[in-house]
């Protein structure tokens, strides 16, 4: 459960005052998450997300993901719009952490999504891409290839216990990848972490998309590679290619990928994997096992990895 951070009724009540959002009439944690605390509040008003921010999130970077929601939202994107107090400001300090509340989104999100529901993704993300491209801040990505190196120095040792000398297959991989890493494709803002719980549906059409806490400047095809790791594997393992014709044909008649971009695919699906690999292995060996939070299994991460280290050419992705 992902309430890292309680908060007493005294404290709400406190920040509230700073607020001109109604009269509350429910106010719960909310289960779903790993990253920080989210709590539901209705009021006589609206509906609206209290987010805690937790370990993973730097509170400097907070005014980047709050002003590209508030960026994203303006233009047309339905993300969850940060909520100002009646002095104008977004952030605020909850039980010794940053806070702030932002809208609540209507929808669903997906446990097992379709090729229609990847078609409309493809198209939400070129509009968040194409939406977030005169937004003025700028946030290098953390969890790219120097990130990365940082991340498998801290499990390095610990590594071997999930897959005996996979320690040694990771730095091969991470070695290789470093060294054809693209950094001429078309970028600007991405998402990062657009993976079905991340995403709301209604009538099989995105209807919001949430979590911008590792949004980023980076490249765009870089973050359809994450969404296509993320969205078209099935829970067996194996790649659904119909799932990928569609997320990228989706993207495409928003906007269309390059032929460098498409090129690059391959490569920037293994970054990807191994990303969330890192990630995902770095929590496994530092999350306790009586910890609310449910971890994530690092070697889906791996296969994946492992499936598009056989792929030469975007063609078996459906491109
Ligand atoms: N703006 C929102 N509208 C509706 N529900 C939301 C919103 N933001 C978060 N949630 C709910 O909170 C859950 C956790 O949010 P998320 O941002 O994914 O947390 P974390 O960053 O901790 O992983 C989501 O799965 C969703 O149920
Ligand atoms: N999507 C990541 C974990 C981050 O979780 P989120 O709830 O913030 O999306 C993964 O699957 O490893």
């Amino acid at each position: 459960m992902a309430v890292y951070t309680e908060v007493s009724v005294e404290d709400l009540d406190a920040l509230l005052a700073k607020y001109d959002i109604g009269q509350v009439l429910a106010f719960k944690g909310i289960a779903e998450g790993v990253e920080n605390s989210n709590f539901y509040l209705g009021t006589d008003k609206a509906q609206y997300i209290l987010t805690l921010y937790e370990k993973r999130v730097a509170a400097g970077d907070l005014p980047f993901f709050l002003g590209l929601m508030e960026h994203l939202a303006q233009k047309g994107v339905n993300c969850p719009l940060p909520v100002h107090d009646l002095d104008g400001r977004i952030l605020q300090t909850l039980a010794g952490r940053p806070a702030a509340f932002v809208t609540f989104l209507s929808g669903y999100s997906l446990k097992r999504p379709q090729p229609v529901h990847c078609h409309s993704l493809g198209e939400a993300i070129a509009r968040l891409h194409l939406a977030g491209r005169d937004f003025t801040l700028h946030r290098d990505n953390a969890l790219s290839v120097a990130g990365w190196q940082e991340l498998f120095a801290s499990i390095e040792g610990l590594a071997d216990r999930l897959v005996p000398k996979i320690s040694l297959s990771l730095v091969r991989h991470l070695d290789d990848i470093a060294a054809h890493w693209p950094s001429k494709l078309p970028q600007g803002v991405i998402h990062a972490d657009l993976f079905p719980d991340n995403v709301f549906f209604l009538d099989n059409r995105v209807s919001g998309l949430i979590d911008f806490y590792f949004a980023c400047n980076d490249l765009f095809a870089y973050d359809l590679a994450i969404c296509m790791n993320a969205w078209c594997f099935e829970l067996d393992g194996a790649f659904n290619v119909t799932k990928a014709r569609a997320l990228f044909a989706g993207y495409n008649s928003v906007r269309a990928l390059d032929d460098a971009e498409v090129a690059a695919l391959p490569l920037l699906a293994k970054g990807a994997a191994i990303r969330f690999f890192l990630t995902r292995a770095y929590d496994w060996f530092n999350t306790p096992d009586n910890a609310f939070v449910k971890r994530k299994d690092p070697m889906e991460y791996w296969r994946k990895l492992a499936f598009h280290d056989g792929v030469k050419h975007a063609g078996a992705y459906g491109l």
